[in-house]
């Protein structure tokens, strides 16, 4: 693979968008222009990424009308309080439909930036540049945007597709090695769910990912971008195949819910969630021990956690649970896996060795 590469996610009706893949292409105008409607641009992004990319960004926005919000960091923020002070930021500015929210951050400012722009004078354009590796592999496509309740992760938000995305690896030279760790999850995800090559590459890969080998990243970010767009193109509102990409999340929101929104890392969460679901899976016996051990032991690789943690009590996590999105007219319905590479959307688990895995039973 050579060092930049653009896929496209195909949704038909004119709204196809690139998802543009390099090093050091930040401030490339000419992958982002094309993709804005109008002159006025709002950049929002937070206090940690504001002062290490906004100056890198801004070549690719000169000549154009650009305003700044610039958002507290972290989960606890991921609210609707935020979301109504970047349409406070919009109406002060009187900036109009034709103007272009512009994510520049991790996965956080996205989710909150892309609901606002959905809303905004009933939606506005929106473009992703993501700075996190979870950002680049899978928050920053696909269209899902939102914020969350005290009650439920990612309660209120609305699909809301980008123009363009601008994921630049070169950004991640920066990133906390916790959070480039909690990445690896999601991209571990789609090797589970559909691409057990990828899942083989990883389990080779590994060292250089975490050395941050540009080469490395740029394919673990185009395998994963590739996987994420043929989901979302085949069912963009998720009424099927598309909740596979849910897989260990509806444990993992549990636990980011029942500790404290922030105090696990998403990445965090979905990996434990991940391997509960194959806990459960072989339990069913769907799956092999055999698999079990593998994805245990590349999450293990990747540093991530391969248990819930003691403080997430299994009753709460129940409850919690119970508010998922997959839950239709109350029948329960988790991502659980047949095999590496093969996940099914199912009712059709056992809830009594469900709560005895939770320690709920
Ligand atoms: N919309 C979707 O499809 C989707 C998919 C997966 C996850 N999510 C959501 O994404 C969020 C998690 O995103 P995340 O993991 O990117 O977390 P995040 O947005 O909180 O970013 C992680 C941390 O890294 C910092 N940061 C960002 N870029 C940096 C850089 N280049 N250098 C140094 N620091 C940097 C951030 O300020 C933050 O402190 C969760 O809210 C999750 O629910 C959404
Ligand atoms: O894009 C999707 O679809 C996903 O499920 C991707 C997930 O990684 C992501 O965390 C998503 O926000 C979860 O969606 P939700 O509908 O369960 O809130
Ligand atoms: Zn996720």
């Amino acid at each position: 693979m050579s060092a930049r590469t653009t896929l496209t996610v195909r949704l038909g009706g004119g709204r196809d968008y690139p998802i543009h893949i390099g090093a050091g292409i930040l401030g490339e105008a000419e992958l982002l222009r094309p993709h804005l409607p109008g002159r006025q641009v709002m950049v929002v992004t937070n206090e940690t990424v504001a002062p290490l990319y906004l100056d890198a960004l801004a070549p690719a926005l000169e000549g154009l009308e650009r305003r700044e919000v610039v958002l507290p960091d972290g989960e606890a923020h991921k609210t609707l309080a935020t979301v109504a002070g970047i349409w406070d930021a919009l109406l002060d500015a009187g900036f109009h439909r034709t103007a272009t929210v512009l994510a520049l951050g991790g996965g956080v400012v996205g989710d909150i930036a892309g609901f606002a722009a959905a809303c905004y004078q009933r939606g506005v354009a929106f473009v992703q540049v993501p700075t996190t590796l979870l950002a680049q592999v899978d928050s920053s496509v696909g269209g899902k945007t939102g914020v969350n309740h005290p009650l439920g992760k990612n309660m209120i938000g609305a699909f809301h597709q980008p123009r363009c995305v601008l994921a630049d690896v070169a950004t991640l030279d920066t990133l906390p090695e916790r959070e480039l760790r909690a990445g690896l999850a999601e991209v571990i995800k789609y090797g589970l769910i559909r691409d057990p090559d990828l899942f083989a590459w990883l389990e080779a890969r590994m060292p250089a990912l975490l050395a941050r080998e540009r080469r490395a990243l740029v394919e673990a970010v185009a395998h994963s971008c590739r996987n994420k767009a043929a989901v979302v193109a085949a069912d963009e509102r998720e009424a099927g195949q598309r909740a596979l990409l849910n897989l260990g999340h509806t444990f993992g929101h549990a636990i980011e819910r029942v500790l404290g929104y922030g105090i696990w890392l998403h990445g965090e969460a979905v990996a434990a969630g991940m391997v509960l679901a194959a806990r459960l899976s072989v339990e069913m016996g769907w799956l092999e021990p055999a698999a079990l051990e593998r994805i245990v032991a590349l999450l293990e690789a990747a540093g991530l956690p391969t248990a819930p943690p003691r403080e997430a009590d299994g009753g709460a996590m129940l409850e919690a649970m119970g508010l998922d999105k997959k839950v239709a007219d109350g029948r329960w319905r988790l991502v659980l896996l047949r095999g590496i590479g093969r996940a099914v959307v199912t009712d059709a688990f056992d809830r009594n060795a469900l709560e005895r895995l939770l320690g709920a039973g």
